[in-house]
């Protein structure tokens, strides 16, 4: 579906008109992450659905609300719940939202999100800090007339995510005495989780994490010219050899019980950049 060119500044508008908190950092919490938002000090909450040109969430463990407050005193814009290629919605639809927050004032953003851990050394629960990505969905949000307000026709993408905030991050795990891993994610269209072929393959091409979503918000954040930390949340191990079965709910179960490492991660970089 095409988005009008104002969809985001309407979206902004309609939020700016209830909250006038100017969020300096947007965080994106992905499958069975939710519950970090019980973290944040809410001082405004919408549902999806009553935000124009808002796609509805649809997948399982993304609860569909986006919350404006306060996280380690900082002012931030989470969005509980994200949009993903293979509920139908366009790039421009899953990237739109992070076009919303930038237009509210935010500069910095937290993508997270369940991915399955190709790293042979990775275990279930696992965080990795993504340190580039590799766009198998072919399929890219920009494509159509370029917004020159906000960010140029053929935008860089030779660091996507920002290592200061990743070494920081991984300083919070250390400090955790959690395990955390630092790779390559390949996002892929779904929502079938890959063959034992692909993840081979992903592999051989260098990814460490495979997963659904993120490439196209990252590709809208860069676009805008947003510092970008990316945290996967390893919820299966993809071992080809030995591959056992996945599903969407084991994913959801297994990213929500490592969400407090993820909290430590996200909260430390937020803390950092104050
Ligand atoms: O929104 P994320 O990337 O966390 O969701 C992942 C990818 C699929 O939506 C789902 C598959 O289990 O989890
Ligand atoms: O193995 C996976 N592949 C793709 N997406 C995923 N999201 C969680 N696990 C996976």
């Amino acid at each position: 579906m095409t988005l009008p060119a104002s969809a985001y500044q309407d979206a902004a508008a309609a939020i700016r008109a209830r909250c006038d908190l100017t969020p300096r950092w947007a965080i994106v919490l992905g499958s069975g992450l939710g519950p970090l938002a019980d973290h944040v000090e809410v001082s405004a909450e919408f549902a999806y659905e009553d935000l124009p040109h808002f796609p509805r969430s649809t997948a399982v463990g993304h609860a569909g609300r986006l919350l404006l407050g306060r996280l380690e005193g900082q002012a931030v814009v989470v969005m509980q719940g994200r949009f993903h290629l293979y509920e139908g919605w366009s790039p421009q639809q899953t990237a739109m939202p992070i076009r919303v927050m930038h237009a509210l004032g935010a500069r910095s953003l937290v993508v997270t999100n369940a991915a399955g851990g190709l790293n042979p050394q990775m275990q279930v629960g696992d965080p990795m800090v993504i340190t580039d990505q590799i766009n198998l969905m072919f399929q890219n949000p920009l494509i159509g007339p370029n917004d020159d307000a906000l960010g140029p026709r053929f935008p860089d993408m030779s660091q996507p995510y920002d290592p200061a905030y990743g070494e920081t991050a991984k300083a919070a795990a250390r400090r955790g005495d959690f395990a955390c891993h630092a790779g390559v994610y390949a996002g892929m269209l779904g929502p079938t989780y890959e063959t034992r072929a692909e993840y081979r393959m992903l592999r051989r091409l260098g990814a460490s994490a495979a997963g659904m979503s993120t490439v196209p918000e990252v590709i809208a954040a860069r676009h805008a010219g947003m510092r970008v930390l990316g945290i996967s949340t390893v919820t299966n191990v993809c071992n080809p050899d030995a591959l056992g079965e996945t599903s969407g709910q084991e994913v959801v179960d297994a990213a929500s019980n490592a969400s407090s490492k993820l909290l430590a991660m996200v909260t430390a970089v937020i803390r950092s950049a104050g």
